[in-house]
């Protein structure tokens, strides 16, 4: 039986060297870090989300602002403060909650925001950054950058000679995550809807990377014996055997049998999730350290 992986620890371990950190930089240089998070419209989930980085910013110590909008924002709306948000030396972290309304063009939203106050990573800039190994200033996106620490905890910092595949190749996880495994020194397959004989080359996988947004597509057949396997998947489906009309959260991994066969496994919920909000309050302390002329901390 595989290792589970606490996602939920490894992610208390990064808030509270944030906490630290944070605390010196006041103690120090007069700086509290400051994450604004903007959220428009009423998607529940979305709300919650939001909700959960607001009370981790403040459990960190950082000056921290939510801007609720209503769903009927104009792009011009939202763009707007976008550039207050810019200029407002209080803020070190800008996030913008996807998904937005469809009628806000989120790419544009996403490339208003100052590169050097993207803590989420989406930036051209920040990509790029990431594209081409400069990762001494790059912001990462969240939740690659934590599901590169839990790797590291399995398998330490140097990949070399590991056959990493990524199934789903979105510019959020999929992309991201390659680049990530590629400077570890990683062999890297990104794998998508167009593969041919997915499971074939799921089971060539050292570190396997799930990231399709498909409830447990991944079978435990797939995954090679000792397998370190990370799922990013995070999908509500029905329940019936907790009830009528009950839901639960599932992975993009079949878990019970893909436990079996890996060496250790990130479960869902409480794998991946929990370091996504934990990496939002890294990258926002991280910033604050640049901003003050200061070494970048690590994690
Ligand atoms: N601007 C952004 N928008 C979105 C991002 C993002 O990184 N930046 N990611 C997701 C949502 N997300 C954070 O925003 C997020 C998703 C899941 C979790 C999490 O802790 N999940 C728990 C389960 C929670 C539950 O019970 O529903 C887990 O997996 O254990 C945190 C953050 C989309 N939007």
């Amino acid at each position: 039986m595989a290792d589970i992986i606490d996602g939920k620890a490894v992610a208390e371990d990064v808030v509270s060297r944030v906490k630290s950190l944070a605390a010196e930089l006041k103690a120090k240089n007069g700086v509290v870090p400051g994450l604004a998070v903007v959220i428009v419209g009423e998607d529940p989930a979305s709300q919650v989300y939001v909700s959960s980085k607001g009370k981790k910013a403040k459990e960190c110590g950082f000056h921290s602002v939510q801007h609720t909008l209503p769903a009927e924002t104009t792009e011009r709306d939202l763009l707007k403060l976008i550039d207050e948000l810019n200029s407002d030396d209080a803020i070190h972290g800008i996030l913008v909650q996807l998904p937005l309304p469809k009628h806000i063009d989120s790419g544009r939203i996403i490339q208003a925001i100052s590169p050097e106050k993207d803590v989420d990573g989406f930036h051209f800039v920040n990509v790029g950054k990431l594209g081409t190994g400069e990762l001494e200033t790059a912001f990462v996106p969240c939740t690659p950058a934590g599901s590169m620490l839990l790797i590291e905890r399995v398998r330490g910092k140097d990949l070399s000679g590991l056959n990493a595949v990524v199934v789903g190749r979105s510019n959020i996880v999929g992309k991201p995550m390659a680049n990530l495994l590629l400077a570890a020194n990683c062999t890297v397959t990104i794998a998508h809807s167009r593969t041919k004989d997915l499971p074939a080359l799921c089971r060539t996988a050292d570190i396997l990377v799930a990231a399709v947004g498909r409830p447990e597509m991944i079978k435990g057949d797939w995954v090679n014996p000792g397998a370190t396997v990370i799922d990013v998947g995070i999908n509500r489906v029905p329940a019936p055997e907790k009830g009528e009309g009950k839901g639960k959260l599932v992975g993009d991994v079949a878990f019970d049998e893909a436990a079996k066969n890996a060496g250790a496994i990130t479960p869902v919920p409480g794998g991946v999730g929990p370091m996504t909000i934990a990496l939002l309050m890294a990258n926002t302390v991280v910033s604050a350290y640049l901003r003050a002329g200061l070494a970048r901390p690590t994690f």
